[in-house]
């Protein structure tokens, strides 16, 4: 693993590493943010980010403005990429599909299914990389924006020992039902819409049983909403199993990092209450 960049910022510091990842197949980048409770050489509680489509590891820690609180509360923060990449890794000419666009989920489609097994690479490889490299405990939550706040929900309701809470912005709520969702599944997973289900928020939250806290927040005048996002079904699949969950509809906000930005010390605070930070 080789660092590639570092800045300080409230006191703690904004580190982009690049490594070479098994389960994709490819070279990768992610970021952290360790707080300065980390610096000083206290093992942390760690929050994972997916970011939505055309992003990388860079949009959240650039746009997003968490690190005042993370350091205030003691919380690092890992930005995964959003899928493989290289010259040797399949793409398509859209930006809804291909490199990033993984919408984490493994492939097992062809040409997709030598490197896109973004679902494992975030349960399972970047956290073991991450708690073997820095001073961070084994308490976890997730969050993410869009495809990737459709990634956080879906990987955290079915491994929910591995988080302790879960948080999305605008996220692809239902995606066996959108347009997004329909073009990736049917490209990645095949055209069997039962799978397709096993990566579905909605579908996932009504038969849940292990019931971890969920955020969602949601801007009314996100252009993305009624075609792409369909919050409804996810409060629906909440009320039907008796979820956890609390969806706010915020007016005026779009599908930006604006929106991000003004809500994420919520989020944050959110997380902090369940990782005991
Ligand atoms: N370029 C596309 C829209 C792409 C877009 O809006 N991406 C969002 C996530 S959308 C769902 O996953 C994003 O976060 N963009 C990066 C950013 O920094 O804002 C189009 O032209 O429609």
């Amino acid at each position: 693993m080789e660092m590639i960049s570092q800045n300080k910022s409230f006191d703690g510091w904004h580190k982009q590493y690049r490594h070479r990842s098994e389960v994709l197949n490819c070279e990768m980048r992610f970021a952290i943010y360790l707080p300065p409770q980390a610096v000083q050489g206290q093992d942390v509680p760690v929050l994972y980010w997916l970011s939505g489509l055309t992003c990388s590891d860079e949009n959240f820690m650039q746009k997003a403005g968490a690190q005042r609180v993370a350091a205030d509360l003691g919380i690092a923060i890992v930005a995964a990429d959003t899928s493989p990449r290289g010259d040797g890794v399949a793409n398509a000419d859209q930006y809804d599909l291909g490199q990033g666009a993984g919408f984490y989920v493994n492939a097992t489609q062809q040409p997709w299914s030598k490197h896109y097994r973004m679902y494992d690479y975030i349960v399972s490889e970047l956290p073991a990389l991450i708690e073997a490299t820095f001073p961070v405990t084994s308490k976890r939550a997730i969050s993410g924006h869009s495809m990737g706040g459709h990634g956080a929900l879906t990987i955290a309701l079915k491994n929910p020992a591995m988080f302790s809470s879960v948080s999305a912005f605008s996220p692809i709520s239902n995606p066996v039902n959108c347009p997004w969702g329909q073009q990736a599944f049917t490209a990645y997973l095949g055209k069997d819409r039962e799978l397709w289900k096993q990566h579905d928020a909605s579908e996932l939250m009504k038969s849940a049983e292990v019931r971890i806290p969920a955020l969602v927040d949601q801007g009314e005048a996100d252009n993305f909403l009624v075609e792409q996002l369909k919050p409804e079904a996810l409060q629906a699949a909440a009320e039907a199993s008796d979820y956890p969950l609390r969806l706010r509809l915020h007016a005026g906000y779009d599908h930006s990092y604006y929106f991000i930005a003004s809500f994420i010390e919520e989020h944050l605070r959110f997380h902090a209450e369940y990782l005991g930070a």
